[in-house]
């Protein structure tokens, strides 16, 4: 028999999430059967979405959402040999006991030298993210203006390096001077500190005098920079998601109608059948040099809640996880 550790939601947050809205529990899982594996966790994410998914998805009491990557250590199930590493949506558990059908193994032929964790950063859900975002939504084009906010987040960090790849001009706006300097190392063309900017508005349009065709949003809304026929993909708006009280945005159609932009909400699991030959993409990029990235680890399980939070203050450089 083996004991699991699981962090529960105590309570639904209010605000910012707080340590004592979590509960850890300990669960002494079943024995596998045939057809099952029992897992082990080795790197656990944190990620922006538990946050406002936790208030519509879960109930107080269940185990936190979120993605792992896990260690087959039982298996009575051929696909998964013992010593092979799935992905699972099994949540802030330590061990878990299932069957193959909600595994998705890490690619096959893992480099030695490309970190696991990455299985849930730029080689996982934010780097397919990325990708989605600016080929499926912003159908970018070589020689366009990016303009990608959150820059050095999971997500955006990699989104400016694909547009470098493909040609493009990249600006990213970044909230510290260490993830300014950081984004100007991955190579992103004018980077800016919006909390330091005397205007946003003059440090866009310094940055892209032309105006921008394509804008990948991760926290807010940014338009009167766009050019014509501009598209703006809406991927999060992290900078709400504590929010008691729902902010009132600003009125956009004058800009949409005018420039006729095109503005696109989009979720990653909608080019699901994609996500196989996409993480190929990225891991070829990454093991060619073309695509870094920064992850900020904290170790151990007992500090999930630690990690989640650390998350939503802003202040990491590249993708949160947990090391088990
Ligand atoms: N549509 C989809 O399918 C998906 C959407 N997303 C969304 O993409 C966005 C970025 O995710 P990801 O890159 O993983 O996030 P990260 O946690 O890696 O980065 C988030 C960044 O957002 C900025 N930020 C601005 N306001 C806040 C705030 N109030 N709290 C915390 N961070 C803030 C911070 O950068 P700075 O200091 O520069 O402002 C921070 O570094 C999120 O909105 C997320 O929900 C993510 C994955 C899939
Ligand atoms: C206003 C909230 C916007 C959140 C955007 C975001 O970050 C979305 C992330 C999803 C993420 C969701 C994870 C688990 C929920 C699964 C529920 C379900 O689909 O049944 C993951 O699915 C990939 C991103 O698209």
């Amino acid at each position: 028999m083996v004991v699991s550790k699981a962090w529960t939601l105590r309570q639904h947050f209010q605000g910012f999430p707080k340590a004592s809205d979590f509960h850890l529990r300990e669960e002494t899982l079943p024995q596998p059967k045939n057809g099952q594996v029992l897992l082990e966790a080795v790197f656990l994410s944190v990620d922006p979405y538990m946050r406002p998914y936790s208030q519509t998805m879960m109930k107080e009491g269940d185990v936190m959402i979120g993605s792992q990557v896990a260690k087959v250590i039982q298996s009575y199930n051929p696909s998964f040999p013992v010593g092979c590493h799935v992905v699972s949506d099994c949540g802030w558990r330590s061990h878990w006991v299932c069957d193959g059908a909600e595994l998705t193994p890490v690619l096959p032929d893992w480099p030695q030298d490309i970190p696991l964790s990455l299985a849930l950063g730029a080689i996982g859900m934010p780097g397919l993210t990325a990708l989605y975002g600016l080929e499926e939504v912003c159908e970018i084009k070589k020689g366009e203006t990016l303009l990608v906010n959150a820059a050095a987040g999971a997500v955006g960090s990699v989104v400016g390096q694909i547009a470098k790849i493909k040609g493009c001009r990249v600006v990213g706006c970044a909230g510290t001077d260490t993830k300014v300097s950081y984004l100007k190392e991955l190579g992103f063309d004018q980077v800016f500190n919006y909390k330091t900017a005397t205007s946003l508005e003059e440090s866009l349009r310094e940055a892209a005098p032309h105006g921008y065709d394509c804008y990948f949003e991760n926290t807010c809304m940014l338009m009167p920079q766009m050019r014509e026929y501009g598209r703006i993909a809406v991927c999060g708006s992290i900078s709400m998601y504590n929010d008691t009280t729902p902010q009132t945005g600003p009125y956009v159609h004058t800009h949409m109608i005018f420039k006729q932009l095109r503005m696109e909400g989009f979720l990653c699991a909608r080019w699901k059948h994609k996500h196989q030959q996409s993480l190929r993409r990225l891991m070829a990029w990454m093991t060619e040099g073309k695509l870094r990235c920064n992850e900020h680890i904290t170790i151990g399980f007992n500090n999930m809640p630690a990690a989640f939070m650390g998350m939503l203050q802003g202040d990491n450089t590249g993708k949160a996880v947990v090391k088990v």
